[in-house]
């Protein structure tokens, strides 16, 4: 029998996921159908997103090999039945206080830090470079967490090393260019560029790092179409550019200039977008979406 989800204190929500307390070793990582787009929450839910989301999560979990903080199966006992599919169970870490992004492309708040000073993250860059350049290698751009609806502040190794200490800081990068590249390859392979990505981790006791939160989603990364790739030019999202282009174009009836709240979304352009989360895992993965838990949640 399948716990509530009212069993369980809420511990807190983001943009577009909740957590709450299953007991004290253990956590629910929950994530909605919200999508956000333009720093705003849109009014109109994508169905499937979190369980698309949560699919690729376990997807690179498993292909990754390395140190996780799953603690069951994507149907646990312990997931309530309205949030299968779309939920982890996750243990409980002490977790390192950044957010650790590795970038392969030069874009967002990395662009404009390198056209102001040639630099992202007090790394030299290559002069010449521009929206959606190719890095001549991946790079580390840790940030600090920010509160809600603010953007993370992108900060240096060396301030990374004062917060965090330069042992752990070095072993945060190594694991993030390391996953990153991995992951960036294999999606490569498919068809679609990991152009960035977040990752979170936790800290055993004994000092070595556990991959946490969701990993290589659509949410935390930024995924290209390989093959419209076109360096200089701002490059579509694999799954936000059909809501963006409808929300910026004539028939939404949205200023984004203004402080409007984005209007909902056409049942069309939320179902495109539905497929496309399904393209992106699928391509990824090689899995059938089809086969995940929850479709009747
Ligand atoms: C609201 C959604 O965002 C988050 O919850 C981010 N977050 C994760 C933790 C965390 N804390 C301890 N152990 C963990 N395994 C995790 C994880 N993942 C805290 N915040």
């Amino acid at each position: 029998m399948r716990a509530q989800l009212t069993d369980y204190r809420h511990l807190g929500g983001g943009k577009v996921r909740e957590l709450y307390e299953i007991d004290a070793d253990t956590l629910l990582l929950v994530a909605t159908d919200r999508i956000s787009a333009y720093d705003h929450i849109l009014p109109s839910p994508i169905p499937d997103k979190g369980r698309v989301l949560t699919a690729m999560s376990f997807f690179f979990f498993d292909a990754l090999g390395v140190p996780n903080h799953l603690a069951g199966p994507a149907d646990d006992e312990r997931i309530p039945a309205e949030v299968l599919g779309r939920s982890m169970v996750v243990r409980k870490l002490d977790m390192a206080s950044a957010e650790c992004v590795a970038r392969g492309y030069l874009t967002g708040s990395g662009l404009v830090e390198y056209r102001d000073r040639g630099t992202v993250c007090g790394i030299e860059l290559p002069g010449g470079l521009t929206e959606a350049s190719r890095l001549p290698e991946p790079i580390f751009t840790p940030a600090t967490k920010a509160e809600q609806g603010e953007h993370d502040e992108n900060i240096s190794f060396a301030e990374l090393a004062d917060i965090v200490g330069k042992d752990l800081a070095e072993q945060l990068r190594t694991a993030t260019l390391d996953i990153y590249s991995r992951a960036a390859g294999l999606a490569r392979e498919k068809g679609i560029i990991l152009a960035d990505t977040k990752f979170e981790f936790g800290v055993e006791a004994d000092g070595s790092l556990v991959l946490a939160d969701e990993v290589l989603t659509p949410d935390s990364s930024r995924y290209w179409p390989a093959d419209t790739w076109n360096e200089g030019e701002v490059q579509p999202s694999f799954d936000k550019q059909i809501v963006r282009n409808w929300l910026t174009g004539p028939d939404s009836g949205w200023d984004r200039a203004s402080d409007q709240a984005p209007p909902e979304l056409p049942a069309e352009v939320a179902e495109r977008t539905r497929d496309r989360y399904i393209e992106a895992y699928e391509k990824i993965s090689g899995l059938r979406f089809a086969d995940w838990p929850g479709a009747d949640a």
